[in-house]
């Protein structure tokens, strides 16, 4: 006769604290549940007050996977270098190896679930901008939605040590639901009212793409991506939800992210997936090459076809889908790259889109596939290594999470990163957006720097800001 989910889940509980009693470790207890939920935003707002600073959101652009974290029972951040990919991964693999899970037990993006990010430099300090987030930062959440296909799951966190009580838990377990449900529904967004808006330091970053230029001319460096910053002040502190459920409505084919931190928030739009694996399958995006959406059909489509024939980009996106592949190449069977790029429309600009899909080799995790693959020629350059060297001498302003890997991975070997661009940092009542560009031979300093400002529009449209044209 089956149990019931309540003796299920005490069951499960004891045997994760006798675990830890037997390891004299913390042991991951987890707990999951089908419900009716079809707003994840309002389960985001519900934890505004009492999850402040320990939120989370993910939804990508097909709408099969959305994730909704409050609370975290365990951060993990590795040091700053380059082993940090690897240390947070044996960080996730202990945990999750020693984890206890009951209820619904085999649906991907539920249950354990590691959410976070890395900065686009482990070589760059995290000074006042982006001193809440360091420069990598993973929560287990406590209480997260997930919405899989059309079904949504509440997985349940929680770090069993070994003196721990069962009863203890279950209150606690039983508590929260009942806050969550009482707090689902009604959860007013509040207004973003902006009161400024000013471009950090434009004719000193024309006046370095223009010394790039010139460098790739003379060097062995071929391409360098180069950002610049636009800060906004509102009236208030902003609400991320307003600006998520902005996002949502407006930017149909990217994926919808936040990250909270302290009180601070990343949050984004962005259309560049890095590598999603879903078993043995991987795929990743190159989506260099840019240009601004027409005014109307007809124009639109002219000036697609112009990107589709135009020299300048079509070798500026050749160099990622060369990158990407040969990444591929070295840890996978089998890779598919479509023999030339077509157009990803998106509500403010058009690029030219390569997918790539492979089928990875035995044990490859997807922290491998980022460490390959970040920073892709789409975020720092090529040479990469030389390209960051010099991202670090010219660009005047502090990445952070910009432009770094930001994604999910669950327990059943599946996850998702993109890079974290069309985004910004929030602040209280401020903002930091971020856009950047691709500069080669062939760039100007006044084309870029238009390209760039379309690039801030979908963030400025959630925000409530004046667009660029
Ligand atoms: C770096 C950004 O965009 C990247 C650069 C592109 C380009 O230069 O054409 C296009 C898409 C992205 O790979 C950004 O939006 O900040
Ligand atoms: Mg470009």
């Amino acid at each position: 006769m089956a149990i019931s989910e309540e003796t299920e889940q005490f069951q499960g509980l004891a045997s994760a604290i006798q675990k830890a009693k037997d390891l004299n470790d913390q042991v991951l207890f987890s707990h999951i549940k089908k419900i009716k939920c079809n707003n994840p935003l309002s389960f985001y707002q519900a934890g505004r007050e009492r999850y402040a600073g320990e939120r989370f959101f993910w939804e990508d652009p097909a709408k099969e996977i959305t994730i909704t974290g409050l609370g975290n029972v365990k951060k993990l951040k590795a040091a700053s270098n380059a082993e940090r990919y690897r240390e947070v991964e044996k960080s996730w693999i202990k945990l999750q190896n020693d984890a206890v899970k009951t209820g619904v037990t085999d649906i991907e993006a539920t249950g354990p679930l590691l959410y976070g990010g890395f900065s686009f430099d482990y070589e760059t300090d995290s000074t006042l901008l982006w001193n809440q987030f360091g420069d990598n930062l993973f929560y287990i959440p406590a209480f997260m939605l997930s919405i899989v296909g059309k079904q949504a799951y509440l997985t349940t966190n929680l770090l069993c040590s070994p003196d721990d009580s069962e009863k203890l838990f279950i209150d606690m377990i039983n508590e929260r639901e009942a806050f969550l449900f009482e707090s689902l529904d009604g959860n007013e967004l509040g207004a973003n009212s902006l009161v400024m808006q000013r471009e950090v330091e434009p004719e000193e970053w024309k006046r370095t793409v223009a010394e790039a230029v010139q460098e790739i001319k003379t060097t062995d460096l071929d391409k360098i991506v180069l950002a610049r910053e636009l800060r906004l002040g509102f009236e208030r502190s902003i609400d991320s939800g307003k600006v998520l459920e902005q996002l949502i409505a407006e930017q149909p084919l990217s994926y919808i992210f936040s990250l909270e931190a302290g009180g601070d928030c990343f949050v984004g739009a962005t259309p560049e997936r890095l590598i999603k694996k879903q078993g043995n399958e991987v795929f990743s995006t190159c989506l260099a090459g840019s240009m601004r959406r027409g005014k109307d059909e007809q124009e639109d489509v002219c000036l697609g076809e112009e990107l589709l024939h135009d020299q300048k980009n079509l070798q500026e996106h050749q160099y990622v889908v060369s990158m990407i592949s040969n990444a591929f190449d070295s840890v996978c069977e089998k890779v598919m790259v479509p023999a030339g790029p077509t157009l990803m429309k998106n509500r403010h600009i058009q690029h030219l889109y390569t997918p790539v899909r492979g089928i990875s080799k035995e044990g490859v995790t997807i922290f491998e596939f980022v460490e390959n693959l970040h920073p892709t020629p789409a975020m720092g350059g090529l040479p990469k290594e030389k390209a960051v060297v010099r991202i670090r001498e010219l660009e005047g302003l502090e990445r952070g999470f910009y432009a770094g890997p930001l994604g999910w991975v669950d327990t059943y070997g599946n996850g998702e990163f993109a890079v974290g661009i069309r985004s910004a940092l929030i602040q209280n009542n401020e903002a930091s957006l971020f856009a950047g560009c691709g500069v080669v031979e062939e760039s100007t300093p006044e084309s870029e720097f238009r390209e760039t400002g379309i690039k801030f529009n979908p963030m400025l449209s959630a925000l409530g800001g004046n667009l660029n044209e």
